[in-house]
């Protein structure tokens, strides 16, 4: 279990954390999703001690990192695939990780197995494609059998059989009954591969809740019209009980209604229609609907049209006077 509380961090005047509280639960992947910025890395270094909190903390299995005895037994992380000495094999590379942690010299086999490249082993970092690179940085993460895995972006830059291959490693450990706390700027991405979600922008947090409800709440299936009679139409639905709201292009739509029922209706009024199309909103609408209201909040000025239920306590205080302090 990773536990931040108040998690802050500060660079000069720019707050890249802000105040982030929450729990990444073992037996399940928890996405932790943010925009280019929004805070991400920042938060994993310090759940790895590799950068002190402003203020906050972070725990992992109830200790700070530098309380960890052996961590990587603990925790293990792919924070930055490139940071290999390019000249060490694959094996050496692991071995020095196994000796400098006591880890046992048999495990190196096992995990360059587990991410194959077990081929490869002997060969130099240097000479690997980008996606060796990530199983390479993998295969550390795994080293010490670690209860807690966390990877910061791991499926960038991977061909459709690599990000498959992670996906499907993620969700094993997570059947293990580990920790998966996985990072991405692609809702898309997360919506297959997570149990949980976690959405941050400008350092804060904005949501904090199950894969299952953000689907719920934001797979919205609604109906696009377009009529050249449109005054008639709107009428028409009105009569019906039916609301349309305004969408682009002149376009209206209908939220949950049936493409044939407003047909029908619209060919008994003889009402002419250009298109009438059912549509589902995308999960990536949802998710940048919700972090482009923390990028440009100054621009906001509506009511926020995300579900409310969705939100944690200290996003709803979130939207608004703090921000404006420049916190
Ligand atoms: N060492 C640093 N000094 C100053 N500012 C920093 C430093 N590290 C990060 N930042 C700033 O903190 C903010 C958060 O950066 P961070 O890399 O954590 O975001 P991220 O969500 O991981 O983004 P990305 O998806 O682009 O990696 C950014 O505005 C970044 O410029």
């Amino acid at each position: 279990m990773i536990e931040l509380e108040a998690l802050t961090k500060r660079y000069g005047e720019k707050v890249a954390v802000n105040n982030l509280t929450f729990t990444v639960r073992p037996g399940i992947v928890t996405g932790f999703l943010g925009p280019n910025g929004a805070g991400k890395s920042t938060t994993m270094r310090m759940v790895l001690g590799l950068d002190r909190p402003t203020m906050g903390e972070v725990r992992i299995d109830g200790k700070r990192y530098d309380q960890l005895k052996d961590p990587l037994t603990y925790i293990g992380a792919l924070l930055d695939a490139k940071a290999v000495h390019g000249g060490r094999s694959a094996y050496h590379h692991l071995l020095c990780l196994a000796q400098s942690n006591g880890i046992p010299k048999s495990r190196v086999a096992e995990v360059l197995d587990a991410v194959g490249l077990t081929a490869v082993a002997r060969k130099k970092a240097k000479g690997f494609s980008y996606g060796m690179g990530q199983r390479l940085g993998i295969a550390g993460a795994l080293l010490g059998d670690p209860r807690i895995l966390m990877f910061d972006e791991p499926v960038n830059g991977l061909d459709p059989e690599g990000i498959h291959w992670i996906r499907t490693l993620m969700k094993s450990l997570a059947a293990q009954g580990r920790t998966v706390f996985v990072s991405s700027h692609l809702m898309s991405e997360m919506a297959v591969t997570a149990d949980h979600l976690v959405v941050i922008g400008q350092g804060r947090l904005l949501a904090d809740t199950s894969m299952a409800d953000f689907i719920e709440r934001n797979s919205r299936s609604y109906v696009r019209i377009r009529t050249p009679q449109r005054e008639r139409l709107l009428d028409v639905l009105c009569e019906a009980g039916i609301t349309a709201v305004d969408a682009d292009g002149g376009a209206l739509e209908v939220d949950g209604g049936k493409p044939e029922w407003i047909g029908d209706l619209a060919a008994q009024h003889q009402v002419v229609l250009h298109e009438l199309s059912p549509r589902q909103a995308s999960l990536e609408e949802a998710f940048m609907r919700l972090t482009a209201e923390s990028v440009e909040y100054h621009a906001h000025t509506g009511a926020v049209p995300v579900p409310d239920e969705a939100l944690t306590a200290s996003a709803r205080q979130a939207w608004g006077s703090d921000w404006k302090k420049g916190a």
